[in-house]
């Protein structure tokens, strides 16, 4: 007899596996290697920016005061004491209708509290010294990049769990962060199951295909900001792929495996996470791809039996694995980005079962249009390489017409959702 499955919905299968969600671990690494990975802790100013008065202009520094009386009919002149650039600092007392040349960056003079721009000022020597006039009046203020205008200490700058970007890395140097505080990249372990399989660089023989899962999964393990350790391809043969798949969950934060995971008389995952005492926390998810994909934990760990089928494959991989990853990495949000798009062509299969369907995400006109990416079977490799978000069309439906609102999935949008089931 085949075992009958019971399948459970999507949700509810979610939720199970994110009972054993865990914490990230903090790492600290070079500034230089930080980019693209996630912040573990909170970037707080530690000091004002800028942490002086500073030109933003090449000019002249002065006291506003001594400028009031400035017209088109009356220059008034300064007498020029000093000359500093970026990174000088003046050791002149400023006086009264006196002036510092300064230059763009540059600290202002404590007595000084305005910068006239060099084009409107007239410069000449006179008796040996240096002048210069103007003819209009300044406020106090004026043309200063005042001290804190760009941060003030203590601000919460960056929060945890965010991905380093370029503006980032401008942050983290400014406030001198040589080491940076990120998530340890969980590790995770990638066996791919199927006596069919062969490798990428074998000539094709009768029965057999090449291994795509693995490269797709290591790159979505990847993509999800983990690190992957991949260990090969396993046969079909019980007593090997359960040795393997037992040592190799010793070595890693959680297991991947690819196929095998259904009724078939070759599909032994259900029998390894049996003899491993393993707890399987669903083996069918009422939905379309994926149906089959088998969560277990043995001893808090977790073991994801994503199905052999590609498209299948790639659907578990985003929906039970990647939060996973991301609480690991201090996401807020865990799951993926949910949103509201509009189809913009028919889909005439009824939905049984709640349908991920593989599709491209445009925006037109401001709207948010979207389309399947291909053929919507869960065997099809080639509708994966323009999906860049999931159509989520719910169990008990029939067709949907172009122009129906649909909610999606974002795939390459990390802001997330907390709970979009
Ligand atoms: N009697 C039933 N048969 C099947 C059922 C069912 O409920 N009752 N479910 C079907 C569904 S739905 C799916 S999905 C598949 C899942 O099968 P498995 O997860 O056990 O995967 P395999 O049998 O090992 O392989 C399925 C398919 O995928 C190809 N494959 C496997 N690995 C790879 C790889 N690394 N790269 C590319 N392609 C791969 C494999 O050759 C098979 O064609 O079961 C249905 N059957
Ligand atoms: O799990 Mo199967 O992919 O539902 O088609
Ligand atoms: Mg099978």
């Amino acid at each position: 007899m085949v075992e009958r499955r019971n399948p459970i919905p999507v949700a509810e299968a979610v939720q199970r596996v994110m009972k054993y969600q865990k914490n990230g671990q903090t790492e600290y690494v070079s500034i230089n290697e930080s980019f693209g990975r996630y912040l573990a802790e909170h970037i707080t100013a530690t000091n004002d920016v800028p942490h002086f008065d500073r030109s933003p202009y090449d000019g002249f520094a002065v006291r506003a005061v001594d400028t009031k009386e400035a017209s088109q009919e009356n220059s008034v002149e300064f007498e020029v004491v000093d000359h500093i650039g970026a990174g000088m600092v003046s050791k002149e007392k400023v006086g009264a209708f006196q002036a510092v040349r300064i230059m763009t960056g540059a600290q202002m003079p404590a007595q000084c509290d305005a910068v006239i721009m060099l084009e409107l000022t007239k410069g000449y020597e006179k008796n040996g010294k240096t002048y210069m006039s103007i003819k209009r009046p300044f406020n106090s203020g004026d043309n200063i990049s005042f001290r804190g205008e760009d941060a003030k200490e203590g601000d919460i700058l960056i929060k945890k769990g965010m991905k380093i970007n370029p503006g980032i890395q401008a942050i983290l140097a400014t406030f001198g962060y040589a080491k940076v505080p990120v998530a340890k990249k969980p590790l995770i372990g990638l066996y791919a199951t199927g006596t069919e399989l062969l490798d990428v660089d074998d000539p094709l023989e009768p029965g057999k295909i090449r291994n795509s899962n693995s490269y797709m999964i290591a790159a979505q393990i990847e993509r999800a900001g983990a690190d992957v350790k991949y260990f090969g391809k396993l046969p079909d043969e019980f007593e090997t792929c359960y040795e393997a798949v037992k040592s190799a969950l010793d070595q890693v934060d959680m297991l991947i495996t690819t196929g095998g995971v259904s009724v078939g008389d070759y599909d032994y995952l259900p029998a390894i996470y049996d003899k491993m005492n393993a707890e399987v926390l669903f083996n069918k998810v009422a939905m379309r791809p994926g149906s089959v994909t088998t969560v277990a934990q043995a001893n808090g760990k977790l073991l994801f039996g994503l199905s052999g089928n590609p498209s299948a494959c790639y659907v578990g991989f985003e929906l039970f694995t990647r939060p996973i990853i991301r609480k690991m990495l201090f996401a807020e949000k865990l799951h993926l980005r949910k949103e509201r798009a509009i189809l913009t062509v028919d889909f005439l299969k009824a939905n049984p079962f709640t349908r991920f369907v593989r599709s491209t995400l445009t925006v037109q006109d401001g709207k948010l249009m979207i389309s399947p990416s291909g053929v919507d079977k869960s065997n099809i490799v080639m509708s994966l390489a323009g999906a860049n978000a999931f159509m989520i069309l719910p169990g008990g439906t029939r067709s949907f017409l172009t122009g129906s609102e649909v909610d999606v999935l974002l795939l390459e949008d990390f802001t997330g959702s907390e709970w979009p089931w």
